[in-house]
């Protein structure tokens, strides 16, 4: 019989389930050693928050088949080190939407009437109404950092309690946030008018102290924050001067750079600051979903069936991932592509099956090119089985063509990706069963490799752009791998690829776009 070990608290509906094909042990607060001598027993792990999956821990785990999140985030997972090792990591992406939604929206509100202090008062047998004077929220600008499954519930009822909304998504389309009767802005604009600031966003290179003082000085000093999405994407320190000091008037804290909180400044704020443990999806009914939908999935994988919410591994019949398996991934990188060069959100998505490619299954190949794109917005929450519902979720509209009678290659794929900031196109090929070469990038031919940090520039085609290019890139100490250069005519405008060895500093690239004859440049990191 196979074996699961649960790791943190798990309602026993889904214990009940790992039951019927498993034996399961519980066994909450582990040390990492421990967890660590354990795991080679078992084979398969259900955690949520408090259990750090570990490439350590996941090197041990000899047996394991599935990591089983009972919640969303799976920031607390190696989840590369598990793909690594063939483990299929799966969640809950629904479960605790409407739990983690209610209780943003609950300490928006203790914030703004003190409920806690007051509460606290009250209890100490005293009675002071002045002290707890509040605000209301009805008419105030609620800006919604994140307008994805929980951002989007928290905004639709703060509607209804007659808030103006304004969000932040630059993945989400004007008319998906029209729909849910938001105004799209940017962040800056949003930190600017908001009364109120609630975030629903992953933790993520990008979003890492995103609310910095910085951010802070932007706001309004009667401005109060919310953060029930991840900790770390506020800066603690940052926060407590901004609210010691007056730069805004409150916030409402669940989740914290370090969990469980250790000695934190944060607690010295009185009233202006409430905070609890970790709580946004501890309600009985989230529980229950997520302990179900996860315990459902071990259940199936230990049973050889798929999962429907693996976060890390293709959801496609097996007989045609294999056939297909360089097209996914030259789809895969197309898709990434493409949606870094287009930047900001991107509305309309064109994929053209050329050449002999245009016979196949096309399914997939959309399927890989979402998943490529989307990366760019949701990591490693997006896979084959969710990649066109969120794409749909977006508002990403998807034209897929077929094209037979292009015959430069045997097979080609063009993906082209039109967005706020404009339009761009690629073209790609596989080269001997398994390369892939990008072939066309905004209509100019070239012929590369894709690489893990590339940068592309487009620009007039006169001597001397290209050494000036690369004296740029050397006095910032970056190695130039490769380099191509495409052009349609002579003297006309080109596009120039360089793969580089590092990513690129920060300002070079406003360095290069100064540089006379560059129109534009796009670092890419894939
Ligand atoms: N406090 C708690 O107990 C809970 C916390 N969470 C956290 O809440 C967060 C949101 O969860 P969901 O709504 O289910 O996820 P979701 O994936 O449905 O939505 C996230 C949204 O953020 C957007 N996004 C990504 N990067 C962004 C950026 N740099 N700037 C602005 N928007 C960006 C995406 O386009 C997406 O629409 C996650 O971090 C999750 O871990 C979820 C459940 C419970
Ligand atoms: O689902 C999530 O992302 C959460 O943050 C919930 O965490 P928890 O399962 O309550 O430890």
């Amino acid at each position: 019989m196979p074996k699961v070990l649960v790791s943190d608290p798990i309602d026993q509906s889904g214990l009940d389930i790992l039951a019927q094909v498993a034996q399961v042990d519980v066994k909450t607060k582990l040390p990492l050693e421990e967890l660590v001598q354990l795991i080679p027993n078992y084979d398969a792990l259900m955690i949520r928050s408090g259990t750090k999956v570990t490439s350590e821990v996941i090197e041990a785990a000899s047996q394991l088949k599935i990591i089983g999140r009972a919640g969303v985030g799976v920031d607390n997972v190696d989840v590369a080190a598990a793909t690594r090792r063939g483990i299929v990591v799966v969640n809950s992406p629904e479960g605790n939407t409407i739990a983690a939604a209610e209780h943003a929206l609950a300490m928006m509100l203790s914030l703004s009437r003190n409920i806690p202090e007051a509460d606290k008062s009250v209890k100490a047998s005293a009675w002071d109404r002045k002290k707890f004077t509040g605000v209301e929220v009805y008419k105030k600008i609620l800006g919604v950092v994140g307008l994805g499954k929980i951002g989007s519930h928290v905004a639709t009822v703060a509607r209804a309690m007659g808030m103006n909304i304004l969000a932040y998504d630059p993945f989400i389309s004007k008319e998906r946030a029209a729909e849910l009767g938001c105004t799209l802005v940017d962040l800056d604009l949003l930190f600017q008018e908001a009364d109120y600031i609630t975030l629903h966003i992953p933790k993520t290179p990008e979003t890492a102290h995103l609310i910095n003082a910085e951010a802070l000085a932007k706001m309004k000093p009667t401005a109060r924050i919310v953060n029930c999405a991840r900790g770390g994407i506020i800066d603690e320190a940052a926060l407590h001067e901004a609210v010691k000091n007056g730069t805004i008037a409150g916030a409402a804290i669940d989740v914290y750079e370090s969990e469980p909180l250790g000695e934190s400044s944060l607690r010295e704020l009185g009233k202006s600051v409430v905070l609890t443990p970790h709580l946004g999806a501890s309600t009985a009914e989230a529980q229950i979903n997520v302990a179900v939908d996860v315990a459902e999935q071990i259940r199936d994988v230990l049973l050889g069936l798929p999962a429907r919410s693996a976060v890390n591994i293709p959801g496609l019949r097996p007989d045609v991932l294999e056939r297909l398996r360089p097209y996914l991934q030259l789809a895969e990188t197309l898709g990434n592509l493409v949606g870094q060069l287009a930047g900001g959100r991107v509305e309309q998505v064109q994929i053209t099956l050329q050449g002999d490619l245009a016979n196949q299954d096309s399914k997939p190949i959309v399927i890989a090119t979402l998943k490529g794109l989307l990366t760019n917005a949701l990591r490693e929450r997006v896979n084959y089985v969710n990649a066109s519902i969120e794409a749909k979720e977006r508002g990403i509209q998807v034209i897929e063509t077929r094209d037979a009678g292009v015959k430069d290659f045997s097979g080609s794929l063009y993906v082209s990706a039109q967005g706020s900031l404009g339009e761009h196109s690629v073209t790609g090929i596989i080269l001997g069963g398994t390369e892939v070469r990008i072939t066309d990038i905004n209509q100019f031919p070239i012929n590369v490799p894709p690489t893990k940090y590339m940068l592309f520039t487009l620009h007039r085609d006169m001597p001397g752009i290209i050494g000036k290019i690369g004296s740029l890139l050397g006095s910032f100490n970056v190695n130039i791998a490769s380099m191509q250069v495409g052009r349609q005519i002579v003297r006309g405008d080109a596009v120039m690829v360089l793969s580089i060895d590092d990513p690129l500093p920060d300002g070079i690239l406003e360095e290069i776009t100064k540089v006379p004859g560059i129109r534009d440049a796009y670092t890419v990191a894939l």
